[in-house]
């Protein structure tokens, strides 16, 4: 019995779970919401049924990583820190190095820093995580898992973009996606509720939180994803742009006197998407309070958001020659009743049809009607015991 501690560090939170492997129980898990934005929580549930709740400023990753390591001694869930035997970290970019997870050393280290831009708002807080932690626990085996890693196996059809060739091999210039852990998860949960082996399925998994990507999931591959070279490109997210027209940039930097590429990058990570279009919130659950009371650009903002990821399903319905199930997971995905309705109703021309009581806050599983022609799942992402499982295979390697 071994206590392992999994670190997902998102755009807008830090979740953590910590598990007694190999009976893979949680004995903690916990969720640090809204970073670097107002009314930032930390929420743990821990024990047999104990909670913790907290409202406070966290500006940052580098604060939730503090109070993280303070709380889980002083809630008493563990006596010293040092009984975490290993830590396991997502990390978002993993480029052309990894492939699949690794123990992490100087190189890896290295490396994940090396390619920080192709997820700018992502590996710089998972590598302050890895670091971090490498301090405050030395003798832990410390494990990175990568976002990019199940889409490696993309056809270039599908990964490569229709820029020069040389592009891609001389400087790696490709789609490489994200949330590839959560995908490979929920389609694995998704083919065991439909009762079929993956590899006999095609899939849609929409990953929807502050984040946002939809995955082709076809024979358990990952076959095409919304994500590109990095986190910015697909569905309108939190704050993130989604798909632009690239000849916008000099366009824009002309007319608002901006001569700086990551002046324009950061308006299009930081400054658009939800927040951008409705200069309400970046936060979903805002713009539907917002929307109710009649702001037309929180409702405008949401519409977008909802028709991009119904253009998504759409296209991977075309790529693959048909679906099978599509999933709804993460912030959105899992917990917006609203979001997943609006977006299943413009589905009807598939016949899907689904079930108003099982389209529900908690209902975990199938929640399309029983002669839906597309089955619906709404299914709880668990990035965490993935890289948990990632661990105990590395350390038995190791
Ligand atoms: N009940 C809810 N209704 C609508 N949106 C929600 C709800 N709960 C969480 N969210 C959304 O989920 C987002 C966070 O998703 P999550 O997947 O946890 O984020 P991250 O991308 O940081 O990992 C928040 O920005 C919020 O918009
Ligand atoms: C890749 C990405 O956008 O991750 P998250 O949704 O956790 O911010
Ligand atoms: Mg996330």
């Amino acid at each position: 019995m071994e206590k392992l501690l999994v670190i997902n560090s998102g755009s807008s939170s830090l979740k953590f779970k910590l598990f007694v492997m190999p009976e893979e129980k949680e004995v903690a898990d916990g969720l640090v919401d809204r970073i670097g934005i107002a009314g930032s929580k930390i929420k743990i549930k821990y024990g047999d049924g104990q909670k913790y709740e907290n409202e406070e400023e966290i500006k940052d990753h580098e604060v939730a990583v503090d109070r993280l390591t303070f709380l889980l001694k002083d809630l008493g869930i563990v006596k010293e820190l040092n009984e975490i035997t290993a830590v396991g970290h997502r990390v978002v970019a993993g480029g052309e190095y990894f492939k699949h997870s690794v123990v992490v050393d100087d190189e890896v280290i290295k490396h994940i820093d090396e390619i920080a831009d192709m997820a700018p708002l992502h590996n710089p807080a998972n590598l302050m995580g890895i670091k971090a932690f490498k301090e405050i626990l030395p003798d832990a085996f410390s494990v990175a898992s990568f976002d990019t890693a199940f889409h490696q196996t993309m056809p270039a059809v599908n990964y490569l973009y229709s820029t020069p060739y040389e592009w891609y091999k001389d400087y790696s210039v490709r789609r490489y996606g994200a949330h590839g852990i959560s995908h490979k998860y929920v389609s694995q949960l998704a083919a065991e509720k439909l009762g079929k082996p993956v590899e006999d399925l095609k899939l849609i998994t929409c990953h929807l939180g502050a984040g946002s990507s939809v995955c082709a999931v076809k024979n358990g591959k990952s076959f095409d994803v919304s994500m590109g070279f990095t986190p910015l490109t697909g569905v309108t997210m939190a704050t993130r742009s989604g798909d632009v027209d690239a000849a916008l940039l000099g366009y824009m930097m002309d007319k608002l006197n901006i001569d700086s590429m990551d002046e324009m990058l950061d308006i299009l990570n930081h400054k658009s998407g939800l927040i951008g279009i409705s200069g309400v919130s970046s936060d979903m659950r805002d713009l539907l309070e917002a929307e109710g009371q009649g702001n037309k650009r929180a409702g405008l903002a949401i519409d977008m958001f909802v028709k991009n990821v119904v253009k998504y399903i759409g296209e991977y319905i075309a790529e693959m020659g048909g679906v099978d199930g599509i999933v709804f997971t993460a912030g959105i995905g899992e917990n917006s009743i609203p979001v997943r309705k609006r977006i299943m109703d413009r589905l009807d021309y598939l016949g899907l049809t689904y079930d108003d009581s099982k389209n529900s806050e908690n209902y975990e599983g199938v929640i399309s009607q029983p002669d839906s022609k597309v089955a619906v799942l709404r299914l709880s992402t668990n990035e965490e015991l993935m890289i948990a499982r990632d661990i105990m295979k590395l350390k038995k390697e190791a």
